[in-house]
């Protein structure tokens, strides 16, 4: 599947320019990373359902933590061993509902 292509270098950094905070994950593994900030815990597990259930349909799971109010995501796509047009994608996804769950 061509999606699930490692990105080059250039089509990376473009792809992560266009996101809302971002980058490149601290971890040894090639992956995006972002941490998203909710008033409480409420907002935050609404933001993760949402998010869990569109990972699902896309059969392509984050990795999460979650304290309180805030989400800790890594994106990286294991059968590539990098980050893909998957990771962009749910990626792109998350920052458009970060909003809609704010009360
Ligand atoms: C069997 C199943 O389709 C695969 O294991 C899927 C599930 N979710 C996945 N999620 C992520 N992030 N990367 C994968 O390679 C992946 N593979």
């Amino acid at each position: 599947m061509p999606q699930a292509e490692k990105l080059t270098p250039d089509a990376r950094k473009a792809a992560l320019a266009d996101l809302n905070g971002w980058s490149d994950s601290q971890d040894t593994r090639d992956a995006i990373a972002k941490t998203f900030e909710f008033k409480n815990f409420v907002e935050a597990f609404g933001f993760m359902t949402q998010a869990a259930l569109k990972a699902e349909k896309m059969d392509h799971h984050p990795e999460w933590s979650n304290v309180y109010g805030k989400v800790d995501v890594v994106l990286t796509t294991h059968s590539a061993d990098g980050v893909t047009e998957l990771d962009i994608k749910l990626a792109q996804f998350m920052d458009k509902i970060q909003e809609r769950v704010k009360s």
